[in-house]
């Protein structure tokens, strides 16, 4: 007999990505155009996140630089999570509010791209990254959930929001993570069409 609350993680995670799948397609449609349109431009994406979501920040830093599942030659992504002087540093001497958004004034330039998460919305360091990005002229793809939260508000029309149609951090998680991949899979698509071969 499986055990009823591993199945119950399983069960809802499925069903929350068939619905999340026709709720977001078109927004990660509009994140891959954005960040393509970035990376054939010259520019660069800058990932931020905290707890699991600077995970999946470095796990999407990875895949650029690396590979996703095509040979292809690196492109030029951050994850702002990495660097535990810059991080300790400037939230011991400024605050842990900076942690991000001091990293987005030092790094980022008109025309890049900051890929922030929050599953609340609502983490004043995501907040004060997005909102220095803006003071850069960068564009914003936002995963968010529970609503999308203060980050909702502040984003532009200019700006990609991914929202998770749940209020559960973990499940929120789980579908950035497919969205993310998804990302990945339409960057290389858009680089070597839809059939090309490793
Ligand atoms: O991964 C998990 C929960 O599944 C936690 O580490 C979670 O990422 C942390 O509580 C974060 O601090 C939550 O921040 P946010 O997603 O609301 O911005
Ligand atoms: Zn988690």
């Amino acid at each position: 007999m499986t055990n009823p609350r591993i199945l119950a993680h399983f069960q809802e995670s499925a069903d929350l990505k068939m619905k999340a799948a026709s709720v977001l397609a078109q927004p990660i449609e509009q994140a891959i155009e954005l960040m393509f349109t970035a990376l054939s431009n010259g520019n660069k994406i800058l990932a931020c996140g905290n707890g699991g979501s600077a995970a999946d920040s470095q796990h999407f830093a990875a895949e650029l630089v690396g590979r996703f599942e095509r040979e292809r030659l690196p492109l030029p992504a951050m994850a702002l999570t990495t660097d535990t002087s810059i991080l300790t540093a400037v939230g011991n001497d400024y605050s842990y509010q900076e942690i991000f958004s001091k990293q987005v004034q030092a790094f980022g330039q008109a025309g890049d791209i900051l890929l922030a998460f929050s599953t609340s919305g609502n983490s004043g360091n995501i907040l004060a990254a997005i909102e220095v990005a803006h003071e850069r002229d960068m564009r914003v793809v936002a995963l968010t959930g529970k609503g999308g939260g203060k980050i909702g508000k502040i984003l532009t029309d200019a700006d990609v929001h991914i929202c998770v149609p749940h209020d559960r951090t973990a499940r929120i998680q789980e579908v950035h993570l497919v969205s993310l991949h998804c990302i990945c899979d339409g960057i290389d698509v858009a680089l070597f069409g839809d059939d090309a071969n490793e």
